[in-house]
């Protein structure tokens, strides 16, 4: 049977990371991808221009619009760039409990412009965190949550306990571009797991976490365990950043399709 992702996330005109990288990875999985937009952003692969964020009423009404008629298998949640966002998202989380819920808590394009209010972290904490079946934040990102810096993948591993301890069932931290060997680790609340594939020497890395955490999404409504829907996503990241198109003037998007198109 078919499987049914919902992502609920920002929108990023220039196609390569947000709803768009969602919908494509989703696409690329054979999974029917469906959509709740909580910001407009007006973006490239080298800047954030503006924000604009869709009124709580609106998010409410369209993750409505979507549960009462075709219940997802599984829910990305990406960029929630306010309180409010976040609230209106959480208070829908509680009311319709989906299953495999993935929350990749963006704070910062790749470029390092904001997408989040930065006093929202605890908000973020508090109202959205615990709902997560699998977190995955990247370093920068880790070192917010957790409160330490993360130097090692050992430090990853005692950042990913300290996120954990804040009521997800699952964390995922990503080394991408800030740990030798874009290696990942995550907690299950027993035991921490290194995924490391290698690092590509590229800047065509826009939406690599908005892709990974949809393949997980994915692999999930498919049926694999954690672990290794993870496994499945790193290496579609992989083969994805490796075939980017090298498009724009910044960190270039990633070839979603990779897998489905020949190679040139
Ligand atoms: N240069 C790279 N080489 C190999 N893998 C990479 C590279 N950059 C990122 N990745 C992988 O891509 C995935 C996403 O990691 P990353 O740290 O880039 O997330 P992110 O910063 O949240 O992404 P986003 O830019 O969408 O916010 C991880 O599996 C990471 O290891
Ligand atoms: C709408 C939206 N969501 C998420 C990201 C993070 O992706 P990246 O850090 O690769 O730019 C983004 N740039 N835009």
């Amino acid at each position: 049977m078919l499987k049914k992702i919902l992502t609920i996330a920002g929108s990023d005109c220039s196609g390569g990371a947000g709803i768009q990288a969602d919908l494509k990875t989703m696409a690329a999985h054979g999974v029917y991808g469906m959509s709740v937009i909580v910001s407009v952003v007006a973006e490239n692969t080298a800047r954030v221009i503006d924000i604009q964020d869709i009124s709580p009423k609106m998010i409410e009404e369209q993750i409505d619009a979507v549960f009462e008629d075709i219940v997802p298998d599984a829910v990305k949640i990406g960029m929630l760039s306010s309180p409010a966002c976040m609230k209106a998202v959480a208070g829908k989380l509680e009311q319709y409990q989906p299953q495999h819920v993935v929350i990749d808590p963006v704070m910062f394009a790749k470029n390092g412009d904001p997408l989040m209010e930065p006093a929202s972290v605890g908000t973020l904490i508090k109202y959205v965190l615990p709902y997560a079946d699998l977190l995955t934040p990247n370093i920068p990102e880790a070192q917010h949550i957790a409160g330490m810096k993360i130097s090692t993948p050992e430090d990853m591993e005692e950042a990913a306990r300290l996120i954990y301890a804040k009521g997800c069932k699952n964390v995922l931290i990503k080394g991408g571009r800030n740990m030798a060997g874009a290696v990942d680790v995550l907690f299950d609340g027993e035991s921490a797991r290194r995924y490391e594939i290698g690092q590509i020497d590229t800047s065509n890395t826009h939406g690599t976490g908005c892709t990974l955490s949809s393949a997980i999404a994915s692999n999930l409504a498919l049926g694999h365990p954690v672990p290794e829907a993870v496994e499945l996503a790193k290496s579609y990241v992989t083969d994805a950043i490796r075939r980017a198109p090298g498009l724009g003037h910044g960190c270039g998007p990633l070839n979603h399709f990779c897998r489905i198109f020949p190679e040139e």
